[in-house]
């Protein structure tokens, strides 16, 4: 067989050694002519070397810079959002209209699903199984190189990540040292070839049977560059697919002072409100996550739903019996919340998202809500109100309030119509959730402020309210910012005074109680110091609702 070296400039030099080493040893093959002839045309066709350069430059680039990390891996969702908004506009924008066009050409869809199957990492192939044909005694052997990492977990320049994206732990059964977990998007992922169970038989060369998982990772410590591994693998099935699941934390988590996380380097600190991307929940106690928008593809570990209720659980057991000895009422809040599911809310300009304005009483909610009506009265409105007594000269119906029997009222109270509602002086007075709905439906902006009890009632994806937390500021600015204003006690019925101190003090303690219960539910927190600038701060957050996807409860679009 004569061998035609490709004199073209595409020739792989891989490829080249391995033919040649195939024409040297020939012979030696117990192979048929027809295969080897095969092989030999295979390794010199133009196709393949084309491939290899395309392989080797993605390779050198991911490897460079990770230029190629992937913003997101739902652009084809975006894109059907994107059409969902633009389709009422079609008709009246012709810049909508050319966009929508754009994005409904199936070529540009095509690409955006290659994108992300590529982002999601659903590209390798599915092979059929290979059958059992060997001796069950017999053990494949796989040997994995890895270069050793040096990337930071999640931006801190000091938490280094266990080095390979792998962590390892002896199999209490036979004591030998098996993959504990395959961390996303570390070099052990990327690679595709370590799973979660397969047994450690070698590190660099160095026997590991015997050894303790710290002995392993000093081998590791040790290692410069490049690291080989032979390991025997365990059930091939286990390779799973990343989690599109985005949450939002409900509590802090410190990997440094948590006593029961596995390895402290590979687990992810976050704050309350922060967005995690969930890529697995294989582990039923620890999950791995990465921050949403982190550019940074490592995951992290984090507690689980289920392990952070048992703590949550454990720590109210506690406070129930310290209560005992101090009679505080705290640990009363009902929710166990953790995590909660969430998606992008895209802005829809014919249903604007209702502002609920959550906050003690005299912070100054009211002030906020009659001033923002007041700038721009075309555009938010806020819920006439329900009363049982009879109108007084001059009032009209349905503008002062909604005069209903006091009979009707009470039907509609108990069959839990109403948002809030109270006695005063012999008469019911009330905010219905319908007159709610019919603002949302009008394309108003709706601005309520009702008592925190009624956030579980609007919370729903009828109504889809964006919570600001009006919160006061500390005591000293309080007083002076108040004063300095001549503010009316609110707690006086004939609103004829200043506040007392007792009345700040009353005002800082129920903000506690609200923070305590409800601020996981807060889309935004406004500190209500300087008025001029918390009213500023409303109306950005108005404008940010009515302009870009925000968080919102995936329980909202199903
Ligand atoms: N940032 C502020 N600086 C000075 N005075 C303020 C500020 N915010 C509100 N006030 C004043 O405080 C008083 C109480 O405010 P408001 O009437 O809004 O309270 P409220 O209706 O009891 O409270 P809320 O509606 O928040 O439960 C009013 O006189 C208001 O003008």
């Amino acid at each position: 067989m004569s061998i035609t070296m490709e004199q073209n400039g595409v020739f792989d030099p891989a490829l080249a050694g391995l033919l040649e080493s195939l024409v040297g040893s020939r012979d030696a093959i117990s192979a048929s002519k027809e295969e080897l002839d095969f092989l030999s045309n295979l390794l010199q066709s133009k196709e393949l070397h084309a491939l290899f350069k395309v392989y080797n430059s993605i390779v050198d680039r991911v490897h460079d810079d990770r230029r190629c990390s992937p913003v997101l891996s739902s652009s084809m969702q975006i894109t059907l959002d994107v059409m969902e908004v633009l389709l009422p506009r079609i008709s009246l924008s012709d810049t909508s209209r050319q966009l929508f066009q754009l994005l409904q050409n199936p070529h540009i869809q095509g690409l955006l699903c290659a994108h992300d199957a590529v982002a999601q990492k659903d590209y390798l192939p599915r092979l059929p199984e290979i059958p059992q044909e060997m001796d069950e005694d017999e053990e494949t052997i796989k040997i994995v190189q890895l270069v050793k990492s040096t990337e930071p977990l999640d931006g801190e320049p000091d938490s280094a990540e266990p080095i390979v994206g792998a962590t390892i732990k002896t199999d209490e059964e036979n004591g030998k040292i098996i993959i504990a977990r395959v961390m996303h998007g570390g070099a052990a992922d990327r690679s595709g070839l370590i799973n979660v169970g397969d047994e450690v038989c070698e590190v660099n060369g160095i026997n590991v049977e015997g050894k303790s998982p710290a002995d392993v990772l000093q081998i590791l410590q040790h290692s410069e560059g490049t690291i080989t591994f032979k390991l025997i693998p365990a059930d091939p099935k286990s390779g799973a697919r990343e989690s599109k699941m985005k949450v939002r934390a409900h509590f802090d988590f410190n990997t440094d002072v948590d006593p029961y996380i596995p390895c402290k380097e590979a687990g992810l600190s976050f704050s309350k409100g922060e967005v995690l991307h969930i890529v697995s929940q294989d582990d039923p106690y620890w999950w791995q996550a990465r921050k949403e928008g982190d550019r940074n593809m490592r995951a992290g570990l984090i507690p689980s739903k289920a392990l952070q209720e048992r703590k949550i659980i454990h720590e109210r057991l506690s406070m129930a019996d310290q209560k005992k000895k101090s009679e505080s009422d705290d640990y009363d809040r009902e929710d166990i919340a953790t995590y909660e599911e969430v998606v992008k809310l895209y802005p829809r300009p014919e249903f604007p998202r209702p502002i609920v304005l959550i906050g003690p009483p005299g912070v100054g909610r009211n002030e906020l809500k009659r001033r923002i009506m007041e700038l721009n009265p075309d555009k938010y409105h806020t819920p006439v109100p329900h009363t049982s007594r009879s109108p007084r000269p001059g009032e009209v119906n349905g503008k002062e309030y909604n005069f209903v029997s006091r009979e009707l009222m009470e039907e509609q109270i108990a069959r839990g119509e109403f948002l809030e509602f109270g006695e005063y002086k012999g008469n019911l007075y009330g905010t219905s959730l319908e007159s709610v709905k019919s603002i949302i439906r009008s394309g108003l902006t709706c601005i309520i402020n009702p008592h925190y009890q009624a956030l579980k009632m609007l919370r729903t994806p009828d109504i889809k309210p964006y919570i600001i937390y009006i919160k006061p500021p500390p005591f000293d600015v309080l007083k002076s910012t108040r004063n300095g204003a001549f503010a009316m006690s609110t707690f006086d019925e004939t609103n004829s005074r200043g506040f007392t101190d007792d009345e700040f003090n009353e005002i800082l303690r129920s903000s506690k109680r609200i923070e305590f219960l409800y601020d996981h539910w807060f889309d935004e927190i406004i500190v209500n110091d300087d008025f001029k600038l918390a009213l500023e701060q409303l109306l950005e957050a108005d404008h940010k609702l009515k302009t870009e996807p925000l968080w919102a409860p995936a329980s909202w679009l199903q």
